[in-house]
């Protein structure tokens, strides 16, 4: 990873204009004396995309859903920056030979292409995207080698980071922790009634809406749950989820002996978005520092897997493997969305992805263009038990 002396770190940010896009553009800012912006990817915010293309002087951009193709915004694009259009413009990008390393931090299943395409072609992957690893988990780890992906999800780098070093230990245990979003605490009964508006207020993070949901429903922590899994090579019962209310510890690693190695820091996207690309090095902070003093206490819990009922059927796809992670994203895609749009409640999201999970049938996960097609049937699926819950 380059030092000062070194040339810079070429990076291509594949949703740069969402909120890990626009803090990783801020950490490459921050650091330009290391790092290069080369390429970026939008899908509809067409005047962002230009705006940081012109600020990064970048030297190509993808607009990946092409009915922006004719926004005149797209004109003031500096002379002779490359334009792409269409969700296949990401694995073009990927592959440029200016490009280093991959920061992927589009939302949702939409993702996988650029990660699968990213590990085959060598090249670091940076991965906020967790839906990749969710859905084609199996397929995407044996192409890693190690030292390849790292993680941007705060409790998967604070993972890592407990592991460095300490690769000829085993893992006793991971503890992943957990805010518990706006509504910890509540009854099954206090979840009726609740809007997406209140679902959107994150006690601790400001993240794009689709993960700010997950995180009210705990679909969230399910999620990671199975990220960890693929990424640390450790099985679901050894991944306990803790609830720690402030988002201080971002995540604990216990070993045989009963140390317990945990990473702390502020509740900022910008420092394991920075350690992506700057390990194994450290470099200066991209953001304000935490005062422990200030910290009046740390608070933990146990999530209750029976009001949050996403929790529990994240485990139960988990557990099962295969192809139930692609379902479970998928359905929780679709109702995720539904809830933004005010077309279903926030406790019909659970109802949902379980209805989608009791009609699959489970696969063995084996290529990217059969979890295509096993995503497509469980939104379609999905979005049919949407249409029915709408008329009952
Ligand atoms: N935000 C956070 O703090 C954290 C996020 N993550 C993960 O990082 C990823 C990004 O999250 P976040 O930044 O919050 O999301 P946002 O919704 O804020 O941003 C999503 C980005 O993806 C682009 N995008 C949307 N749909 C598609 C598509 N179909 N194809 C290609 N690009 C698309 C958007 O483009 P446009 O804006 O032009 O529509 C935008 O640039 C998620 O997987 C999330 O789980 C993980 C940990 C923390
Ligand atoms: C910042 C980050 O990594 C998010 O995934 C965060 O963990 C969400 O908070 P919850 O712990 O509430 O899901
Ligand atoms: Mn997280």
């Amino acid at each position: 990873m380059p030092q000062s002396d070194d040339p810079k770190l070429r990076v291509a940010i594949l949703g740069c204009t969402g909120s890990i896009g626009r803090q990783a553009l801020d950490v490459c800012a921050q650091h330009s004396d290391l790092l290069e912006v080369v390429a970026l990817s939008a899908h509809g915010k067409t005047k962002e995309l230009v705006d940081a293309a012109r600020t990064h002087h970048v030297a190509c951009v993808a607009v990946t859903d092409s009915s922006h193709a004719t926004d005149p915004i797209l004109a003031e694009l500096p002379k002779g920056t490359e334009l792409l259009f269409g969700a296949d413009a990401l694995a073009h990008i990927v592959v440029r030979d200016d490009v280093d390393c991959v920061l992927n931090a589009v939302v949702g299943a939409a993702g996988l292409t650029a990660s699968y395409e990213t590990l085959r072609s060598g090249k670091r992957l940076a991965l906020a995207n967790k839906e990749s690893l969710v859905v084609g988990g199996d397929v995407l780890m044996p192409l890693a080698r190690p030292g390849q992906m790292l993680p941007v999800d705060s409790e998967h780098s604070a993972i890592f980071q407990c592991l460095v070093g300490e690769e000829r230990n085993p893992i006793h245990a991971i503890w992943l922790t957990c805010s518990g979003g706006p509504f910890y605490g509540r009854t099954h009964d206090e979840l009726a009634g609740i809007t997406a508006a209140d679902a959107l207020r994150h006690p601790t993070w400001s993240m794009g809406p689709k993960i700010t949901i997950d995180s009210a429903t705990l679909m969230n922590k399910g999620l990671e749950r199975i990220e960890a899994m693929h990424l640390f090579g450790v099985p679901m019962e050894q991944i306990t989820v803790l609830i720690q209310r402030e988002s201080k510890i971002h995540s604990m690693v216990e070993y045989e002996d009963g140390s317990v190695i945990a990473q702390l820091g502020a509740s900022d996207m910008r420092i394991p978005i920075q350690y992506a690309f700057s390990y194994p090095n450290r470099w200066d902070a991209p953001c304000s520092r935490v005062d422990f003093r200030e910290i009046a206490s740390l608070s933990f819990g146990a999530p209750d897997m029976e009001t949050f009922r996403c929790l529990a059927l994240a485990e139960r796809a988990g557990i099962e493997g295969g192809t139930y992670p692609c379902v479970l994203n998928a359905a929780n895609e679709v109702a995720v969305h539904a809830l933004l749009n005010d077309e279903c409640s926030f406790t019909d999201i659970a109802c949902l992805v379980e209805r989608a999970l009791d009609a699959h049938v489970r696969e063995e996960a084996e290529s990217i263009e059969q979890l295509r097609d096993v995503d497509a049937w469980a939104r379609s699926f999905t979005a049919h038990a949407l249409k029915a819950l709408a008329r009952s």
